[in-house]
């Protein structure tokens, strides 16, 4: 009978969570899990893809990976746009940036400047691995200092630095050495922006619940002031000095490519057209900024958390450096293709802890269908990666850590064994920055299992593995204990 209704009338509406008139679907959603959990768990009731109702707006979640294909890949310019909300606006004035634009020629013209920008100073030049492995080199330094004095070390702060250092000195050529008062302020206002932004809060939902006094809005439009300020700052002095010969940085390729559009040089595009504004340009900047910090640190800090809890996964890995590389050299990037378990270690950790379990919501940009499934216009669809990267039917004991799933019965090349494994998304709205985040992975994780064991400190407990949700999930604060290794005394002449 089902198959029978569906071609007398077409696709079907996906089925839908209770719904009240205003606050939709909200009741439902009431539970300490997060969203992700939450989504997944929810399935069981509705079905691997269903619809909800937040506010007004309709929102269908994903849960499998045929769907979640079909979504990013096959119909990946129809579902290429995104949401517009209260705080992602005042973020990105009025989505004026890559991450949360919306799908158009001036967007396009973005994504594609900026991932020429990355691949030149990124994949394509000797040049980013030296910035990585110049912080990789100050992270072990500090980290030794504070190993030597035998202290239980937080090291999230040098991650942090390390990492945002590195999208520095791409975007400006520029880095920051430690308590740098400047480095300071940006650290305290993108932990600002990443406490209130696109957290599904009450005003993305209820827009109109702006007109009333709200902290987290006040706090991060005042975070937003501040990264402006800085920003503007580096823009103004990169147009001072530019040249058409010389490009620094990204922020130089971006003001070429904004002159070019202006003097209509560019053979496919005009200014006019694609409306390449200081605004785009100086928020384009902010997204690399806000989407490779915050991730990038995250899945580090992951990683730390689960080579703690298994000994043997972070001794295998050391087994593989010093048999491959040896204590004489840090490693580099061309020993990838050399140490395939800290890589499937790291594939692991990006499938068991995604940073962005509900990558960032799209949005249908004309009628059209998911599965068997009929999706209007403007609805909004959530792809949830937890779901894919936990789904019993593609994953043995998918809550068990076990690097050892993405290596081939050999276990000496790497493999994906499953097409249910997503981890910077696919298609139109790919990260555009995997391959500079895969560099710095790679980089950071093996100078720093080459120079040290980590372990728990005395007297500590176990990292938490739970996870707390937010624009990224995010691991609780933990503490380590870094032993140096043999050998890293004779790294250390050529290091610190
Ligand atoms: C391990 C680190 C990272 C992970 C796991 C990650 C993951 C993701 C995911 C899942 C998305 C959303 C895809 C979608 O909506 O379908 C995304 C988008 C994005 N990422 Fe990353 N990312 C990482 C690092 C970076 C870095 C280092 C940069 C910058 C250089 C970056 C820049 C972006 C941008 C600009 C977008 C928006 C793309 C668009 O909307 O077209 N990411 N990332």
């Amino acid at each position: 009978w089902q198959l029978k209704a569906k071609s007398s009338h077409g696709p079907q509406e996906p089925p839908c969570l209770p719904a009240l008139p205003l606050i939709g679907s909200l009741l439902s959603l009431q539970s300490p899990c997060p969203p992700h959990v939450l989504f997944k768990e929810l399935q069981k009731k509705y079905g691997e893809t269903f619809l909800m109702m937040m506010g007004s707006h309709r929102v269908i979640i994903v849960n499998q990976h045929a769907h979640a294909k079909e979504v990013l890949l096959k119909k990946g310019k129809i579902f290429a746009g995104r949401p517009r909300t209260v705080t992602t606006d005042i973020l990105t004035r009025d989505g004026k940036d890559i991450a949360f634009g919306d799908y158009s020629a001036t967007w396009r013209f973005h994504r594609k400047i900026v991932h020429g920008a990355l691949c030149m100073f990124g994949e394509g030049s000797a040049s980013i691995e030296r910035i990585i492995c110049a912080e990789a080199q100050s992270l072990c330094c500090s980290v030794s200092e504070a190993a030597a004095v035998g202290l239980a070390l937080d090291l999230a702060p040098e991650l942090t630095r390390a990492v945002t250092n590195v999208v520095c000195s791409l975007c400006f050529n520029s880095s920051y050495s430690r308590g740098d008062p400047e480095f300071e302020g940006m650290l305290r206002y993108s932990q600002g922006i990443v406490d209130t932004v696109a957290k599904d809060s009450l005003v993305d939902v209820f827009p109109w619940l702006q007109v009333f006094p709200n902290a987290d809005l006040r706090l991060l439009k005042h975070c937003v002031a501040i990264r402006d300020k800085l920003l503007q700052k580096k823009y103004d002095e990169h147009k001072a000095d530019y040249s058409d010969h010389v490009q620094r940085d990204l922020l130089d390729a971006l003001l070429r490519a904004k002159r070019s559009a202006e003097n209509n040089n560019t053979a496919d595009i005009n200014a006019e057209s694609v409306g390449l504004s200081d605004d785009h340009l100086l928020m384009t900047v902010g997204d690399i900024f806000g989407a490779g910090v915050e991730t990038t640190t995250t899945v580090l800090k992951w990683a730390v958390a689960y080579l703690i809890h298994h000994p043997d996964v972070q001794r295998r890995i050391q087994h593989e450096l010093d048999t491959k590389i040896g204590a004489d050299r840090p490693p580099r990037l061309s020993d990838r293709g050399s140490l395939p378990y800290l890589e499937a270690t790291i594939r692991e950790v990006l499938r068991i802890r995604p940073v962005a379990p509900l990558l960032i919501p799209h949005v249908a940009l004309s009628d059209t269908s998911i599965g068997d499934f009929r999706v209007k216009k403007g609805t909004r669809v959530i792809i949830n990666l937890w779901s894919l990267h936990h789904d019993e039917k593609e994953w043995n004991s998918p809550e068990l850590f076990d690097p050892d799933r993405f290596l081939d019965s050999e276990g000496t090349g790497l493999t994906i064994p499953s097409s249910s494994y997503l981890p910077f998304g696919t298609g139109i709205r790919v990260c555009l920055g995997e391959a500079l985040a895969k560099m710095e992975l790679f980089l950071f994780l093996s100078w720093i299992l080459q120079h040290f064991t980590l372990s728990v400190p005395p007297d500590h407990s176990l990292p938490s593995l739970e996870g707390k949700f937010g624009v990224v999930l995010q691991p609780t604060k933990y503490k380590v204990k870094a032993t140096p290794r043999p050998g890293w005394w004779r790294a250390k002449s050529q290091t610190c």
